[in-house]
C-alpha cells in the first residue's frame, strides 16, 4: 500500500483521532456480533501502547443526522472496554466543549469513544465544518474503518484534510490483501458472485472478467443468467432489464477465455418458506410456478471441485436463500470447500457471506473475511475508496 500507516508516524502524547467501523449488530440494546469490534483492536492496542491518547469515532446505523437512542454507542464502548480490559469513557456527543474537557481529562494510553458520528448531518454530507469540528479534537488522524472507507464522510474523508492522515492495521490488510488479489492474483483464480441482484453485481462482474480464470455465479442472480439462456425459470428471482448485460457477461467471458460456470440444478419450493414443498431439478426443468431458491447437489460438487483446484477463490455472496436451513446447503457447500481447500487462499469478501461463514462455525478456515460489505464490493469493482485515497502518501 503506497499510504502511510500507524507505523509511519510517532504517536506518543499525541490526541489520535481514530475513525474505526463499529457498526455493530445489535438486539435489545446488546452487541450481537462483535467481530468488527475486535478487528480494530491490534490498531488501538498499538496506539495506546505507544502512549496515544486514543479518540475513536464510529457510525452506528443510518440515524439520518439526528440523535435515535438505540444508535448509540454506549453498548459498544462496555464491549470495547471488556476485550481491552480496560475502561473505555465514552462522551454523549462526537465534538464540541464537553468532548474538548473529556479528552483534556487523558492520559497517554487512555481510550475513549465518541458518540454516533451519524448523529450530525454534517457528516454525511462530508461538511467540512464538521471535520474541522472533528479535527480540532487531534493532532493526527488514523482511518481503521475499512468497512466504511467507500463513504466520503466527515470522520472518514474530510478530517483527513486538516491533520496528519495514516491508515490502521486493519485497513492496511484489508487493502493488501484485496489490492494483491486483484493486481497479482495466484492462479488459478477465481471468482463465486451470489447474491440476491444482477444489479448490485454489475461492476464486480464486469472488472473480475478481466482478472479471473474462473467466474462462478449462484444466489437470485443467478436466473436472470439461466433466462438469458433461454430456459423457464419459474418465479425465481429475475431482472427482465438485465438479461442482455447476462448475455453480454457470457459473451465476453468467452472472448476472454474465463471458465462461466453457472448452476446445473436447483432446490426448487412452491413457496418462500422454510416449510415449503421442495424438489431438486436440473436448470433447464424449474416448473413455472415453483422458484429456485438454492443451487442443487450437481452444482454444489462441480463448484467444489473449482474451488479445490483453485490457488486464490474470492467469495461475495450467498448461493440460496441461507437464512432458511432448507436452502442454506448451497451456500454451505461453498464454505465447506473453501474450507478444504487448504492450499487455496480464501477471500471473504464481507456482508452476507462472512455472516454464512460465521454461521456455519467456518470463520476461522478462511485466510481473510473482510470487514466491510459494500467497501469491499467497491473495491473489488475496481474503484478508489474516498477514506483510503485522502489518506498521506508514503
Ligand atoms: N435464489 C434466491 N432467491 C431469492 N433470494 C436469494 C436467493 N439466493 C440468495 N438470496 C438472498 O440474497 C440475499 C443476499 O444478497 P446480497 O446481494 O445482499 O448479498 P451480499 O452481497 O453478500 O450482501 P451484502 O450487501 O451484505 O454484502 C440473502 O438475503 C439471500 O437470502
Ligand atoms: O456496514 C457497513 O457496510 C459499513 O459500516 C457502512 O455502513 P453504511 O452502508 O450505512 O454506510
Amino acid at each position: 500500500m503506497n499510504k502511510k500507516t500507524v507505523r509511519d508516524i510517532d504517536v506518543k502524547g499525541k490526541r489520535v483521532f481514530c475513525r474505526v467501523d463499529f457498526n455493530v449488530p445489535m438486539q435489545d440494546g446488546n452487541v450481537t456480533d462483535d467481530t468488527r469490534i475486535r478487528a480494530a483492536l491490534p490498531t488501538i492496542q498499538y496506539l495506546a501502547e505507544q502512549g496515544a491518547k486514543v479518540i475513536l469515532a464510529s457510525h452506528l446505523g443510518r440515524p439520518k443526522g439526528k440523535v435515535v437512542e438505540e444508535m448509540r454507542l454506549t453498548a459498544v464502548a462496555e464491549r470495547l472496554s471488556e476485550l481491552l480490559g480496560k475502561k473505555v469513557v465514552k462522551t454523549d456527543e462526537a465534538y464540541g466543549d464537553a468532548v474538548k474537557a473529556a479528552i483534556a481529562e487523558m492520559n497517554e494510553g487512555d481510550v475513549l469513544l465518541l458518540e454516533n458520528v451519524r448523529f450530525y448531518p454534517g457528516e454525511e454530507k462530508n461538511d467540512p465544518e464538521l471535520a474541522k469540528a472533528f479535527a480540532e479534537l487531534a493532532d493526527v488522524y488514523v482511518n481503521d474503518a475499512f468497512g466504511a472507507a467507500h463513504r466520503a464522510h466527515a470522520s472518514t474523508e474530510g478530517i483527513a484534510h486538516y491533520l496528519p492522515a495514516v491508515a490502521g492495521f486493519l485497513m492496511e490488510k484489508e487493502i493488501e490483501v484485496l489490492g494483491k488479489a486483484l493486481s497479482n492474483p495466484d492462479r488459478p483464480f477465481t471468482a463465486i458472485i451470489g447474491g440476491a441482484k444482477v444489479k448490485d453485481k454489475i461492476g464486480v462482474i464486469e472488472n473480475l472478467l478481466d482478472k479471473v480464470d474462473n467466474l462462478i455465479i449462484g444466489g437470485g442472480l443467478a436466473y436472470t443468467f439461466v433466462k438469458a439462456l433461454g430456459h423457464e425459470i419459474g418465479k425465481s428471482l429475475l431482472e427482465e432489464d438485465k438479461i442482455e448485460l447476462a448475455k453480454s457477461f457470457m459473451e465476453k467471458a468467452k472472448e476472454k477465455g474465463v471458465n462461466f460456470y453457472m448452476p446445473v440444478d436447483a432446490v426448487v419450493a412452491d413457496a418462500f418458506s422454510n416449510d415449503a414443498n421442495t424438489k431438486v431439478v436440473n436448470i433447464d426443468e424449474i416448473p413455472s410456478d415453483w422458484e429456485g431458491l438454492d443451487i442443487g447437489p450437481k452444482t454444489r460438487e462441480l463448484y467444489r471441485d473449482v474451488i479445490l483446484k483453485s490457488k486464490l477463490v474470492i467469495w461475495n455472496g450467498p448461493m440460496g436463500v441461507f437464512e432458511m436451513d432448507t436452502f442454506a446447503k448451497g451456500t454451505k457447500a461453498v464454505a465447506q470447500a473453501l474450507a478444504d481447500a487448504n492450499d487455496t487462499y480464501t477471500v471473504i469478501g464481507g456482508g452476507d457471506s462472512a455472516a454464512a461463514v460465521e454461521k456455519f462455525g467456518l470463520a476461522d478456515k478462511m485466510d481473510h473475511i473482510s470487514t466491510g460489505g459494500g467497501a469491499s464490493l467497491e473495491f473489488m469493482e475496481g474503484k478508489q475508496l474516498p477514506g483510503v485515497v485522502a489518506l498521506n502518501d508514503k
